[in-house]
């Protein structure tokens, strides 16, 4: 089975409108390409419940702060569309820069609020770029039920807040973090990590679980977080950008008896790692 390649907008319209006019629904995987297990497991979560799948590839050019970081991204289509093959997508959409933001192009779209820290602060603009493209990616698709991964948990809160004030008719499915056997969630930007620091990277997700564990058997908060950036950066880590426990849906103070989330973002090898854990504060 190959997977059809969709560029132009028009064609990906004709396809989708002749979907819907039979009734069938769709499901859309958003991805900026560099296709690993993380993605392929929203794309199998889409099959289960979808009666058409497109899984976009669109390295965003509006949510990058750093003009180094877009030219690294790694670019790899055909691989990208070999690795789908077997799950049977019904379109790979890949639309052009130029057709995503035509010249004139003038509306962004800001969340405000869950936008704002973590993320937000250390990469300025950065949601403006994600929610603007993610819009302008639910309208090209006509999504029904769109899939996003929790390793990207602050992402999926602002594409959930997106969803709810634009009332925009999609259902916004969240799919757990995909990690490779020693425990580090697996992205696009692992491949940039040389043979020494990928072996020590799970590192991370080690010291979060750990702290997780610790706070939810009642150990103090600060000690543990100040434990926690200390054990990263004897390990190599820097600068931790941030590894702080926030409720989990408001990203606001984490609270005792509510859901919480301890977020983390540290640099290794010239490569910057996010990741999240969930945490159950005692009462
Ligand atoms: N390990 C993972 N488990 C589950 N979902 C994931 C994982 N990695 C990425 N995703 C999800 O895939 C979608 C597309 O993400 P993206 O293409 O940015 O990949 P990525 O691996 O997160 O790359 P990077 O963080 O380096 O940009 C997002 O919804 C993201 O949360
Ligand atoms: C959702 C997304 C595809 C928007 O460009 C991107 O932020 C990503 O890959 O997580
Ligand atoms: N995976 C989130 C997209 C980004 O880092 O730009």
């Amino acid at each position: 089975m190959t997977t059809p390649i969709i560029r132009p907008l028009d064609d990906l319209r004709a396809q989708v409108r002749g979907w819907k006019s039979r009734g069938e629904t769709i499901g859309v995987v958003p991805t900026m390409g560099a296709l690993h297990d993380g993605h392929l497991s929203l794309v199998h979560a889409a099959k289960a419940s979808c009666d058409r799948v497109i899984v976009t590839l669109f390295v965003n050019p509006r949510q990058f702060n750093s003009a180094e970081d877009f030219a690294k991204y790694p670019r790899t289509e055909v691989a990208d569309a070999a690795l789908l093959a077997p799950l049977g997508v019904d379109a790979l959409f890949v639309p052009d820069a130029a057709e995503v933001y035509p010249p004139g192009h003038s509306t962004v779209i800001s969340v405000s609020g869950v936008s704002e820290p973590l993320e937000g602060a250390h990469r300025p603009g950065h949601f403006d770029g994600v929610a603007t493209v993610v819009a302008l990616l639910f309208n090209m698709t006509g999504a029904d039920r769109a899939f996003f991964g929790e390793k990207d948990w602050q992402q999926l809160l602002v594409v959930q807040r997106l969803v709810r004030d634009l009332k925009m008719p999609v259902e916004i499915v969240a799919c757990p973090s995909v990690r490779a056997g020693d425990g580090l969630a697996l992205s696009s930007r692992n491949q940039r990590l040389s043979p020494g620091a990928r072996g020590h990277a799970a590192t991370l997700p080690a010291v979060m679980f750990r702290a997780a564990n610790d706070m939810g058997a009642g150990a103090e908060i600060n000690a543990t977080l100040d434990a926690a950036r200390s054990d990263l950066t004897g390990a190599g880590f820097g600068p931790v950008e941030y590894l702080e426990l926030r409720d989990a849906l408001t990203l606001g103070a984490a609270l005792p008896g509510r859901p919480a989330r301890l977020l983390a973002a540290a640099w290794l090898d010239g490569v910057r790692l996010i990741d999240n854990v969930a945490v159950t504060l005692p009462n």
